[in-house]
């Protein structure tokens, strides 16, 4: 992305987590370092994590060492307690079932249930990094719905995509998801 394109987006404030893809999970893993991930037993995974509430270059380092070690794991999304962080920020990198890749951070997720009648589950094969090698078939629905708030304290929210693989941008300070409706998931990413 050009430095021209890379302003254009902070100005507008939001990304759309379909575009520009390559380059956006590229410059955060670039400026990344790979980090092990952490597993089942670790403290970290067993005790709520931190509010994001400073957005910064700190945060913003932390993401590229997300993005960097969740491409090294081959992760189609990480949270901050799996490379060792108490903070609640997680990055994906999927592709939906449509085959529309999306790359993402998300800060201060808050999970709402949908209403039983928009409820479709998808109970196909699922892992997690951090527990290494055991899979098993989990119902969840197709489309996930989480409430981020960003440091100003607006709320958004999005569908995070629930299944496939993919990953994102320029170095965002702030990020929050929001958008959607039913449907493919389309988040769109704030950059304050
Ligand atoms: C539920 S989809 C993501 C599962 C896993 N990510 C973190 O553990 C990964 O394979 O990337």
């Amino acid at each position: 992305m050009s430095q021209q394109g890379t302003k254009q987006r902070v100005d507008d404030e939001f990304i759309v987590d379909t575009e520009d893809c390559e380059e956006r999970e590229r410059a955060f893993r670039e400026r990344g370092t790979a980090r092990p991930i952490t597993v089942y037993g670790n403290p970290v995974l067993h005790k709520e994590c931190r509010d994001v509430t400073v957005f910064d270059e700190e945060l913003a380092r932390l993401v590229d060492d997300m993005f960097a070690s969740q491409r090294a794991a081959e992760g189609v999304g990480l949270a901050a307690n799996q490379i060792g962080v108490d903070l609640k920020v997680f990055v994906y990198d999927c592709m939906d079932d449509e085959g529309v890749r999306h790359v993402g951070v998300v800060c201060n997720p808050v999970l709402e249930e949908l209403p039983a009648d928009r409820r479709v589950l998808d109970d196909s094969n699922e892992g997690c990094l951090s527990v290494p090698t055991a899979y098993a078939e989990l119902a969840r629905p197709t489309t996930r719905w989480c409430a981020a708030r960003t440091s100003t304290a607006s709320r958004s929210r999005c569908a995070a995509p629930a299944t496939s693989r993919a990953a994102s941008s320029t170095r965002p300070t702030t990020f929050t998801a929001t958008s959607t409706s039913t449907g493919s998931p389309s988040a769109t990413v704030r950059m304050c």
